[in-house]
C-alpha cells in the first residue's frame, strides 16, 4: 500500500531471495527417509518507513532472521508436509509474530528429487533429479487473508505427429506453409489459483496440495497428448493451450483460475541440396532442434464470477 511520505507516494518491501533449505524426515523405524530441497523466497510488507527517511532500524525484521526462520521452522515440522503448507506456515508466523508486518509473501520453488527404483523397487534413501519443478506461492495477511498460487515449471514435452497449423494470416512476409504434420514441442509453466481466501478454510488432510499438483499436472499432460494409441489433433499450440486450461477448471473445483505459458519451440524440417540435387528431403523424418527463436503464447482462464 503507497504511503505519503514527504509528500511523496511511497511503497516499500524487504525480504531475502532464494534461502535454500534441505529437509529429511524419516519413517518410524528409520529405514525409509523422505527429502525435500525448497529455494525460499520472502518478502514482508512492513511499518517501517523510519528506515528509509531516517536513521532509525527500529522497525526492521533483519532479513538474515527471515533467513534462520526458514532453517528453524523447517526444523520443527516434525511430519513431512507439501511446499504450499510450508509456505503458509512461514507467512502466518511473520504476520503473526511481528506487530509490524502486515502482510507476507513467501515464494517457494521445490527442486525435484524422485525415489530411484533400484531392481524394480522404490529405494529407501536413493532419490534422482527430475525436470520439472513444482512451485507455490503464499500472501498472507495479518487478518489471516490468503492468497495461494501453485505452479508447474519446465516440464518439457514433445509430440511427434498429430500437429499442424493452417489458415493464418498470408502476407507479403509470410514464408510458412499451411500444414497438418509437424512436431509439436513447448516447455510448459503453469499457474494456477486456489479459491481458498483465508488461512482458516485451507485443507487440513496432510500431503493435499502435493497430491492436487500431481493431479493437476496429469489433467495438463493428458490433455497435451491425448490418449496412448490415438492421440489427439493439435490444430495450433493455442488451442491445446485453452484446451489444456479449460480440463484443469473443469476437474478442480478449488482451482479458481489458472494461466498456462507454453512457447512453441520449433524443430525445422531439415533439406540438403549441394550441386548435383537433393541429398535429404524431409520425410518428416529428420529436423534441427532449436530453441531459439520461440513462439511465446500464453493465456489465462478464470471461472467467470456470475457462475460462483
Ligand atoms: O501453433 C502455432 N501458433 C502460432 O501462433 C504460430 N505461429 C507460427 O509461425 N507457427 C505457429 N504455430
Amino acid at each position: 500500500m503507497a504511503k505519503n511520505v514527504e509528500g511523496f507516494e511511497f511503497e516499500q518491501r524487504h525480504g531475502k531471495e532464494r534461502v535454500r533449505v534441505a529437509r529429511v524426515w524419516k519413517s518410524k523405524d528409520g529405514k525409509q527417509h523422505f527429502v525435500v530441497e525448497w529455494r525460499v523466497s520472502i518478502n514482508l510488507l512492513s511499518d517501517c518507513v523510519n528506515s528509509y527517511i531516517r536513521d532509525d532500524n527500529s522497525d526492521i525484521v533483519a532479513t538474515d532472521t527471515m533467513k534462520n526462520t526458514v532453517y528453524a521452522k523447517a526444523k520443527e515440522c516434525s511430519e513431512i508436509l507439501s511446499v504450499e503448507d510450508f509456505a503458509i506456515l512461514l507467512a502466518k508466523h511473520f504476520t503473526s509474530f511481528y506487530s509490524q508486518v502486515t502482510t507476507a509473501i513467501v515464494k517457494i520453488v521445490e527442486k525435484p528429487w524422485e525415489r530411484v527404483n533400484v531392481d524394480g523397487q522404490p529405494h529407501d534413501h536413493g532419490f534422482k533429479l527430475g525436470s520439472e519443478r513444482h512451485t507455490t506461492e503464499a500472501i498472507v495477511k495479518k487478518s489471516g487473508a490468503l492468497q495461494l498460487t501453485s505452479g508447474i515449471e519446465g516440464l518439457s514435452v514433445l509430440k511427434t505427429t498429430k500437429s499442424g497449423f493452417e489458415g493464418f494470416v498470408r502476407d507479403k512476409y509470410t514464408i510458412l506453409p499451411d500444414t497438418r504434420e509437424r512436431m509439436l514441442a513447448t516447455e510448459v509453466t503453469a499457474l494456477w489459483r486456489y479459491s481458498y481466501e483465508s488461512l482458516y478454510s485451507v485443507p487440513k488432510k496432510p500431503l493435499y496440495f502435493t497430491e492436487k499438483y500431481l493431479d493437476v499436472q496429469r489433467v495438463l499432460l493428458d490433455t497435451f497428448f491425448g490418449s496412448p494409441k490415438e492421440g489427439v489433433y493439435s490444430p495450433s499450440v493455442q488451442a491445446t493451450l485453452y484446451q489444456m486450461a479449460k480440463a484443469a477448471l473443469n476437474r478442480f473445483p478449488d482451482i479458481a483460475s489458472i494461466q498456462l505459458k507454453m512457447p512453441n519451440i520449433h524443430f525445422i524440417p531439415v533439406n540438403l541440396s549441394n550441386k548435383n540435387g537433393q541429398f535429404v528431403k524431409f520425410d518428416d523424418d529428420v529436423y534441427l532442434p532449436t530453441d531459439e527463436p520461440h513462439g511465446s503464447i500464453e493465456a489465462s482462464l478464470s471461472r467467470s464470477r456470475s457462475k460462483m
